[in-house]
């Protein structure tokens, strides 16, 4: 299985030890709130599913399958809906769970949406925070990682890997193929 793998970059019990802090502080912060956990699939399954067991709250979760591009001369944060929310989030306290904010397409593109959609808040918590993305700061983030590739606990390598319960590094010679 991991034959793919160059080094383990957060282990298993750093992720656990990870989703219980934020966990902790998102209780505290949303206390007589109305919070609305929106994961991005299919990554964030594991991360949400670890996250929420340590969000003491009468919580909602919805999902959402969104896919960004570049839409050319115009505008570059549109994005694509393929899944969309089953309720209306107007004057709703939105959390947006991801595994990992790398260019920050995805989530900025998301906010804007939500922010069309009347919401009373907007914030991000992410697993994984890679540097090199535009300065997007997710609320709460699990690690701040180098600009690698990386696998497992919901990423994938070509839809494979996202089973792994750890985050590893792709090994180079497969960045090339
Ligand atoms: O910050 P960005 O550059 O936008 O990249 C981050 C997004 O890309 C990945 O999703 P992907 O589109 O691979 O879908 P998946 O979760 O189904 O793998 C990841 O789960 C984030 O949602
Ligand atoms: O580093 C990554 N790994 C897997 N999926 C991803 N989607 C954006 N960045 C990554
Ligand atoms: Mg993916």
């Amino acid at each position: 299985m991991n034959n793919v793998i160059e080094e383990i970059l957060v282990s298993e019990k750093q992720i656990a030890e990870a989703c219980k802090r934020l966990g902790s502080e998102i209780t505290k912060d949303y206390e007589n709130k109305d919070l609305v956990l929106v994961g991005l699939l299919k990554g964030c399954i594991p991360f949400l599913s670890d996250l929420a067991k340590h969000i003491e709250l009468p919580l909602e979760v919805q999902y959402m399958i969104v896919s960004s591009y570049h839409g050319g001369t115009a505008s570059s944060n549109e994005i694509q809906i393929k899944y969309d929310l089953e309720v209306p989030i107007k004057d709703r306290d939105i959390l947006l769970v991801e595994d990992i904010i790398d260019t920050g397409q995805t989530i900025k593109a998301v906010k804007k949406l939500f922010e069309t959609r009347g919401a009373k808040s907007i914030k991000v918590v992410s697993l994984l925070d890679k540097k090199d993305n535009n300065n997007l700061k997710a609320e709460y983030v699990g690690f701040t990682i180098p600009n690698k590739f990386v696998l497992g606990y919901g990423l994938d390598f070509q839809q494979k890997y996202r089973n792994l319960p750890y985050i590893g590094v792709l090994k180079k010679e497969f960045y090339d193929k």
